[in-house]
């Protein structure tokens, strides 16, 4: 059996950026649950989606928020827009292993969801082991190090060319 998650312990309030371009049960269960871990700062959802995503990573990178959460229908719309913001590594779950995964492995400060296939208690459950998986695995340094790098268009060492040319052999199909 899998050694327990190690759980958050909030000096404070943590502060959680949210941001959805609609509102169903699935959102208004997710707020709830957002409701009781501090201080939610909400962005309008009068917004397109693209300018969500963006505003929810920018509250997290600006220091506004500690954390984020967006959601769509599919979820990836608002996900790649909260990538688009150097620092945020936003992350779409739809199970609670991929959720504490992407805090674990990825140090994922913004979880994206879809607001339409997701049931509001399974939604809760996957931002539940978002918010209780406290911090990076110590052996993901490295990793996550290399992704900062991309946010400042230099490109990971471990990126070279060699690295790409051997995975470009491998995936291209065989023919004449
Ligand atoms: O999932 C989404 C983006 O990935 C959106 O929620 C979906 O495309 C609907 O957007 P709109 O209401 O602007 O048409």
């Amino acid at each position: 059996m899998d050694p327990p998650l190690p759980r958050l312990t909030y000096a404070g309030l943590v502060r959680i950026a949210y941001g959805a371009d609609d509102d169903n049960e699935t959102t208004r269960a997710v707020l709830d649950y957002l409701s009781g871990l501090g201080e939610v700062v909400r962005v309008g959802a009068d917004r397109p989606w693209p300018q969500i995503g963006a505003a929810v990573g920018q509250a997290v990178t600006g220091g506004d928020a500690d954390l984020g959460v967006v959601m769509c229908w599919t979820g990836t719309g608002t996900a790649i827009a909260a990538n688009k913001v150097p620092g945020v590594r936003a992350a779409l779950a739809w199970e609670p292993w991929i959720a504490a995964g992407a805090r674990k492995w990825n140090d994922a400060n913004v979880l994206a969801m879809s607001l339409k296939r997701l049931a509001p208690d399974v939604a809760v459950e996957v931002a539940r082991a978002f918010f209780e998986t406290a911090e990076p695995d110590p052996d993901e340094a490295a990793n996550i190090a290399l992704l900062a790098a991309l946010d400042h268009d230099q490109p990971p060492a471990a990126v070279d060319q060699g690295v790409c040319a051997r995975v470009g052999r491998r995936v291209r199909p065989q023919g004449p």
